[in-house]
């Protein structure tokens, strides 16, 4: 039997802060991955603080295992040398099976723990690796007097995760989010693709083939439309983290000179629910600042229907749609979620601002 209802929120070890209740909105659009180990990447890191939601010192793949001591050290000289300030500090610790993970953990959190918001775990299987971590955490934690719990996001990189989607999420209120692992998870499903993640030309449906005087012409010229190999999972990750009360992110998008391509996945994932993408290149930040952000547009028609709804209930008619209970929802949703935005981002407030309802 899993943890009881009295135990969830106590504490994995004497003297530990208590888990949090509620995992805060706090605003996440871009995930920007660095190798701490990397000094020309390193060099750029103090100049992001403040232009990025999240700094990820990684330590996983693509950190060259040679280098994995150094780009551990890299993460902790890095966050003690800086203060950043609205920006959170996350990192992604080898996978639990590598001979890295222990010596990460056990470094990273007496070292730098009173600045690391988020440790994000790579193929994560099922919860008994939250329940590790969880309580690897907690006994760190109490080590060091910590009084602020680290928080915990899983990256879904195998099919084992992603059926044990709900108890992942459910593994411990240190929770934070998922993100997709769209190429170990290719890899681990095997699917025939090479690409860390975006679309497939091959993965398509076609337009029925014309009939002319009673003969359907299969050679005939038919329009096909590219489809999104990731929409299952996204979907399956939003509607979990949903019900767990903690966020979705789409992963990386590799093809990074591909910028429109890597602007359509992400906006897809925001659509569907997902509060944020992964960028690997300092390219790909604007593209999830842009995209993750709610367009001037919806904010001032969603701002629109929540004033005309009144107390929220009952049936309206706004530029010909039907608005009612439901729909006023959903603008409280996008308004929230500028509202959270413009609280760090002083250029959007300013375009918010501008398009506010007087009363
Ligand atoms: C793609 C690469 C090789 C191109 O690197 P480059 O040097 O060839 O690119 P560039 O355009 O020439 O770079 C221009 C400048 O920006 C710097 N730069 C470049 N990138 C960054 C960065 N991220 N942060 C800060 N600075 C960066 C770079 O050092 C250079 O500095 P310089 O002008 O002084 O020479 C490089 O951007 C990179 O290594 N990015 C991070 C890759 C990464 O973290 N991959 C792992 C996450 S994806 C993953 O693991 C999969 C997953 C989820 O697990 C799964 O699906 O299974
Ligand atoms: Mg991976």
């Amino acid at each position: 039997m899993s943890r009881t209802a009295k135990d969830f929120f106590a504490p994995l070890a004497v003297g530990a802060p208590a888990p949090p209740r509620e995992i805060p909105a706090r605003p996440s659009r871009a995930i920007h991955f660095f190798d701490p180990g990397n000094e020309k990447m390193a060099a750029k890191v103090p100049a992001m603080v403040g232009t990025v939601d999240v700094l990820l010192g990684n330590l996983e793949d693509a950190v060259k295992a040679e280098n994995k001591e150094r780009s551990r050290q890299g993460l902790v000289d890095i966050a003690k040398a800086t203060d950043f300030g609205p920006t959170q500090l996350w990192t992604r610790i080898n996978s639990l099976d590598s001979p890295w993970v222990l010596d990460d953990l056990t470094t990273l959190v007496p070292e730098i723990g009173d600045k690391l918001d988020v440790v994000m775990v790579p193929k994560v299987q099922g919860a008994e690796d939250i329940h590790y971590v969880d309580r690897l955490l907690a006994q760190l934690e109490a080590k060091a007097g910590l009084t602020r719990p680290v928080l915990v996001h899983a990256i879904l990189e195998t099919a084992r995760g992603v059926a044990n989607i709900e108890e992942i999420c459910a593994a411990s209120p240190r929770m934070q989010g998922l993100s997709l692992g769209p190429a170990d998870l290719a890899a681990d499903r095997r699917m025939k693709t090479t690409r860390v993640g975006g679309g497939h030309p091959g993965y398509l449906v076609r337009q029925d083939a014309p009939r002319v005087d009673g003969e359907t012409q299969y050679d005939a010229e038919r329009a096909s439309y590219q489809q999104d190999l990731w929409h299952y999972t996204i979907a399956r990750m939003v509607d979990a983290c949903a019900m767990h009360g903690i966020y979705p992110y789409y992963g990386p998008f590799g093809d990074i000179l591909d910028t429109v391509a890597c602007e359509d996945q992400f906006r897809n994932a925001f659509l569907l629910g997902c509060v944020g993408a992964w960028s690997l290149h300092p390219v790909q930040i604007q593209i999830a600042n842009r995209v993750f952000s709610p367009s001037v547009e919806d904010v001032a028609h969603a701002r629109r229907v929540i004033a005309a709804m009144g107390d929220g209930t009952g049936a309206v008619m706004i530029d010909g749609k039907m608005e009612d209970d439901a729909s006023v929802k959903q603008c409280q949703v996008m308004v929230a979620l500028a509202d959270e935005l413009a609280a760090i981002d002083p250029e959007l407030r300013q375009q918010y601002d501008a398009i506010r309802i007087e009363d």
